[in-house]
């Protein structure tokens, strides 16, 4: 068997002062484009630098009332007037049955799109928001595009579990799901994967889950207690409350796995 192309992962975007412009064209060509989607939950602090890096941001229907409303309360020192008009979405995207009529209509006289997908009742409002973003993408492809869905932990468990749902159902995407606490993505079969830890923002608790179908074989590096050919499935032998130690852990897996790592609260 062809040893396995090998996909890198970065939380780079999460640190105060960005990474170095790349240095050649073809770092630039392989440059991340950003684009992040904000749920109907309260907004991680880290919001606004999110947003301010992303060249597309697009609410899920009541994420909306959460910029409109929590934009300001996270930079007090600014005038709410002025924080709303620069934290205006591109997008508004779902069934429309939370966003507020007055967010509506401030972000709709502000030019912001308003997507009406309500008669789709079988596919959750983040389900349309990436198939909205992987659409209306300006490229060919999305190879170099990363999807930050801010909102999508800690709250309601099946809203919890149908976000998770998404990683699955858009498995050639890169998504990344953020709360104040976690970040998660889905390591897919067909790569190995190398992880590099920003220890200043995250780590040291993370989480390895065969979430979709059990794993006959998974096989780690960088972690305290590294899986070596391991199967892993719920009810057996599950890779939770493990520590990162290098600077980079390396997974491989015969199934598709969940990896989960903690953020720092005062980073
Ligand atoms: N408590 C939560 N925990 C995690 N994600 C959430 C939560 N609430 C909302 N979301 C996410 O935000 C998106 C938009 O939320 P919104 O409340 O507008 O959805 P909804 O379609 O009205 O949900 P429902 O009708 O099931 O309450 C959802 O599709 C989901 O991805
Ligand atoms: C088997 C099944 N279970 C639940 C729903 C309900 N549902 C799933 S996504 C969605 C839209 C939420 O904005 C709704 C209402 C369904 N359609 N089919």
């Amino acid at each position: 068997m062809p040893p396995l192309p090998t996909m890198t992962h970065s939380s780079s975007f999460l640190l105060p002062s960005p990474p170095h412009p790349p240095a050649d064209a073809t770092d630039a060509e392989n440059a991340v484009s950003y684009a992040v989607v904000v749920l109907n939950q309260r907004l991680p602090r880290f919001a606004p630098l999110l947003w301010t890096r992303a060249q597309l941001r697009v609410c899920a229907d009541g994420g909306a009332n959460r910029v409109f409303d929590g934009m300001p309360e996270l930079l007090p020192a600014e005038d709410p007037d002025e924080v709303r008009l620069r934290y205006k979405p591109d997008a508004i995207e779902g069934d429309m049955d939370s966003v507020r009529p007055e967010v509506k209509e401030y972000y709709s006289s502000l030019g912001t799109q308003i997507i009406d997908d309500s008669h789709d009742q079988d596919t959750t409002d983040l389900n349309k928001c990436i198939s909205f973003i992987t659409k209306n993408l300006p490229g060919p492809d999305n190879s170099n595009l990363c999807i930050l869905v801010l909102g999508a932990l800690g709250g309601r468990f099946d809203h919890e579990m149908g976000n998770i749902n998404v990683l699955y159902r858009f498995s050639n995407t890169r998504i990344i799901l953020l709360s104040d606490d976690s970040s998660i993505f889905l390591l897919p079969r067909t790569h190995s994967h190398e992880i590099r830890i920003e220890r200043s923002i995250e780590g040291p608790h993370c989480g390895l889950i065969p979430m979709g179908a059990p794993s006959n074989s998974s096989t780690t590096t960088g972690l305290r207690w590294n899986l070596d050919s391991t199967s892993m499935k719920y009810g057996g032998l599950m890779s939770t409350s493990n520590i990162v130690e290098d600077e980079i852990a390396t997974v491989t897996s015969d199934s598709d796995l969940i990896w989960t790592i903690s953020l720092r609260k005062h980073a």
